[in-house]
């Protein structure tokens, strides 16, 4: 039996599947889908299965070492889909499978040195050898970096050799269970009235005291007081009987969600339910965009989607943003649909993904709630995929494979028959666009659920505020009705626009920004460790008392941090209890849950925070909105910065006035009279997109041109402008009339760990044949052995030209 395996090798000439021979013990039982470890050339490798066959063309073929799965872990589904995503996203094929399995199934490689000649191995590396004789890379690296070319010379002169193995970082956690084996021992040894056995005697009458059963150890050795030893001893004399099980890592457990029953849809929600029905029932794909106002609930329209997926035996994925994946809307899954749902997000341990994503395959579970990679939960009889949040940028992956959850989802839908509903209540532009033309069903909640007003909003000119006096960071406004509110004993969410807001360190003399010496981008400032921090390279340096360009002291912190809010929320309302969210109040696992259900609880009065307390926030008492410097986003090069402004704006908004309270909402920022303030202050979603539809076409943007985007980069700034300029002209004579080639520019970022960067972009409309001209290029400068230092990534649909 021969198996096609493709190998975990991602470089362009190594893109197929190679032919290895099944060893015999084991063609019962090979699967396509089943990871493996190949021999390839000198090297151990991972690798999947892709195909088994009965007849190769290639002589000579080597044998594979091990299945590593005992079932497959990529389904025959999955299997094809990573094809079609190579493609789609000019990746291998080797990191699409990847990026379908939880990072514990990642093997990692170790390096390991062997003793070929004990005899040539001189005294003083000898001893670092262990018994076994193999003596790990990493180690040397670590411990003896000096020796490094000693050992290394030893390899070439065949004293000792380089072995490679794979780790596979996959393990199960075991847990140890106890229970009573012989009866009539242990009650003969209790009878007992020796001393020394005291603690074996506690034991036992505490698991005979129990219905018999396997009992956890940890809670017997807690229980007496006993330790293991004490347990073992017993096991050893035939009393007792020592299992290790499998066990789940559950990052839910012993949590107490209270179930929650289906509510009686309200009209809206009826009427915006029915496609989505009628799609389940007919096994039907259909895309559904279900356009609903903030607070116009969505979710109970997904969850009783789901439920009609369930009663027909089928399974569901819930797509959430990873900042909107919060324990709260956790629960509203779990509470319905209880054990049944896995959940799966960068929050949790590699070993806990792990569990979950098993308790998938094995099918355990039929819902699952999960950010970007959860689109490729391995059920194999899907009946409903959800995105919510349909407009958010996270569910595009900036990395190989670059692909968008969405795509993968409407792949999947076609394949399994069945509905893909994408949810917002401020679509992208794209998914706006296919529905009115038809290529998507529009399902639209027009109000909120309990037929409140949406939130009056007020927008303030802080330029106004300025001029009549107030230097603080709160308009008169805004200082007004958060009083009003602790008056009241209702609760205020503020909001701080930190994207596009550079916390940079700026001379007030000559206007020196410090910047990254690698990257063309400006260092942020961090407070905690008084440092500046440049976030694409990890570059850091402390914080300069003078100008570096002319020695001024007037150097210093630029930007409005929460930090510094908080200070001043002190300072003007000291009697307000506040709870701030970010980034370093957030680090610590469980510390995001904590916060906002303190706050659920009423125990502050504020909450103040970034992106992080922008969605999904659903809290009955709250009634007012700050949004402070709402236009800052507005001013970053990126052709989104309005939809992206309008989307943020009116999401935050949206956290007031959810309930029976009225909400009201006070938008503070510069360059106020910005069309995507102004809409957004209005609630007004169809005039922002006409009218921003207007300008993509004026600028032959997305959704009227796909942007296919080619970065050049390079240690050599002529390098990366000569590959730039070869490949330009080697697409320039090629494309269609149709398209529009921009470039080569510098990118936005000209250098990133000193690599200067160059791009290509081009605006298409129609251009099948982009992809292969894209890998042609690649390929051309793979081969040529002078320009191996030269970076290249493409990307046929890209989000942002960044
Ligand atoms: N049919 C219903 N009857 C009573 N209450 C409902 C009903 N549907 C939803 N709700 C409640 O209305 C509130 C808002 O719903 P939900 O959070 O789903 O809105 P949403 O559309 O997702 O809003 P957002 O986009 O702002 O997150 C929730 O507290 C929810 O429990
Ligand atoms: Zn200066
Ligand atoms: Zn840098």
């Amino acid at each position: 039996m021969i198996a096609a395996i493709v190998v975990d090798v991602p470089s362009g000439s190594v893109n197929k599947t190679f032919d290895y021979k099944v060893p015999e013990q084991w063609e019962k039982w090979a699967e396509p889908g089943m990871r493996v470890i190949v021999p390839f050339g000198p090297r151990k490798l991972q690798g999947f299965i892709l195909e088994l066959k009965n007849s190769s063309d290639v002589k000579g073929l080597k044998n594979i070492i091990e299945i590593l799965d005992p079932l497959p872990v990529l389904t025959s589904e999955l299997i094809e889909l990573g094809q079609w995503l190579a493609g789609h996203t000019l990746s291998f094929y080797i990191t699409t499978y990847q990026a379908m399995l939880p990072a514990a199934m990642k093997a990692t490689y170790e390096k390991f040195f062997v003793v070929l000649k004990q005899e040539n191995l001189p005294e003083h590396l000898a001893v670092s050898f262990p018994r076994h004789g193999e003596l790990s890379f990493n180690e040397v690296m670590k411990e003896f970096p000096d020796q490094l070319n000693e050992y290394l010379s030893l390899v070439k002169s065949g004293t000792l050799d380089v072995i490679y193995k794979v780790k596979d970082k996959a393990n199960k956690k075991k847990v140890k269970f106890v229970s009573i084996l012989n009866k009539e021992l242990a009650a003969e040894l209790l009878k007992e009235n020796q001393k020394k056995a005291e603690k074996q005697r506690a034991v036992l009458s505490e698991l005979l005291y129990r219905p018999p059963g396997d009992y956890l150890m940890q809670d017997i050795l807690v229980e007496t007081g006993a330790s293991l030893p004490t347990v073992q001893a017993l096991a050893k004399k035939g009393i007792v009987q020592i299992e290790e099980k499998e066990v789940y890592r559950d990052p839910y457990k012993g949590r107490n969600i209270k179930q929650s029953e289906p509510l009686p849809l309200t009209d809206n929600q009826l009427d915006a339910i029915k496609p989505i029905l009628n799609s389940i029932e007919n096994d039907q794909h259909d895309t559904i965009l279900v356009h609903g106002v903030t607070g116009s609930g969505k979710t109970e329209v997904y969850l009783q989607s789901i439920q009609a997926v369930l009663d027909k035996g089928k399974e569901a994925i819930c797509l959430v943003p990873e900042i909107s994946l919060t324990p709260m809307m956790v629960n509203r899954f779990k509470g319905r649909f209880g054990s049944r749902v896995a959940v799966l997000h960068s929050g949790l341990s590699v070993g806990e993904k792990y569990d979950e994503w098993r308790k998938i395959l094995r099918k355990e579970v039929s819902v699952v709630v999960g950010a970007r990679s959860a689109a490729f939960a391995p059920f194999t009889n899907l009946g409903i995929v959800i995105i919510d949040e349909e407009h958010e940028s996270s569910y595009k992956q900036e990395d190989h494979p670059r692909y968008h959850a969405r795509d993968v989802s409407i792949w999947r839908g076609k394949y399994h028959s069945c509905p893909i509903v994408l949810g917002s209540a401020t679509p992208s532009l794209e998914a706006y666009a296919r529905a009115k033309k038809g290529r998507y069903i529009l399902s639209e909640l027009k109000s909120r659920v309990h037929s409140n007003p949406m939130p009056e909003v007020k927008i303030v000119d802080m330029r106004e505020e300025l001029k009549s006096g107030n230097r603080s960071m709160f308009s008169n406004d805004l200082m007004e009705m958060m009083k009003d509110g602790l008056k009241k004993r209702e609760q205020t969410v503020l909001f701080l626009n930190r994207r596009g807001y550079a916390s940079f360190i700026l001379c007030r003399d000559c206007g020196y920004v410090a910047e990254c010496p690698h990257c063309d981008i400006s260092l942020t400032y961090h407070k905690r460790n008084a440092a500046l921090k440049c976030h694409y390279c990890g570059y850091q340096e402390t914080i300069p008392s003078a100008c570096p360009s002319c020695a001024s002291e007037h150097i210093r912190f630029f930007g409005t941090g929460t930090q510094k809010v908080e200070e001043e929320l002190a300072k003007v309302l000291p009697e307000a209890r506040v709870i701030r969210m970010d980034v370093d109040t957030t680090s610590k696992k469980g510390s995001h849950e904590r916060l906002l259900t303190a706050f659920e609880k009423e125990e502050a009065d504020i909450l103040l925070g970034t992106q992080m307390i922008a969605k999904g926030l659903d809290f009955p008492k709250v009634t007012l909105v700050g949004i402070l410097a709402a236009d800052t986003m507005l001013h970053l090069p990126d052709f989104r910065a309005s939809e992206k402004t309008f989307q943020l704006l009116t999401q935050v908004s949206g956290r007031a006035g959810r309930h029976e309270l009225e909400g009201k909402v006070i938008i503070q920022g510069y360059d106020t009279e910005h069309y995507s303030i102004q809409l957004a202050s209005q609630h007004d979603y169809h005039s922002f997109y006409d009218y921003e539809m207007k300008t993509r076409k004026l600028h032959q943007y997305p959704p009227f041109f796909y942007l296919g985007l080619l970065t050049f980069s390079h240690p050599d700034l002529m390098q990366a402008v000569d590959a730039s300029e070869k490949a330009a002209s080697f697409l320039s004579s090629r494309l269609s009339e149709q398209s529009i080639m921009l470039g080569p520019v510098t990118s936005p970022i000209a250098r990133i760990k000193d690599r200067y960067r160059y791009q290509v972009m081009i605006k298409y409309k129609n251009e099948p044949e982009l992809g292969n001209w894209f890998e042609e290029i690649i390929f051309h400068f793979q081969k040529d052995k002078s320009m191996k230092d030269l970076q290249i990534t493409a990307e046929l649909n890209a989000q942002t030209l960044m």
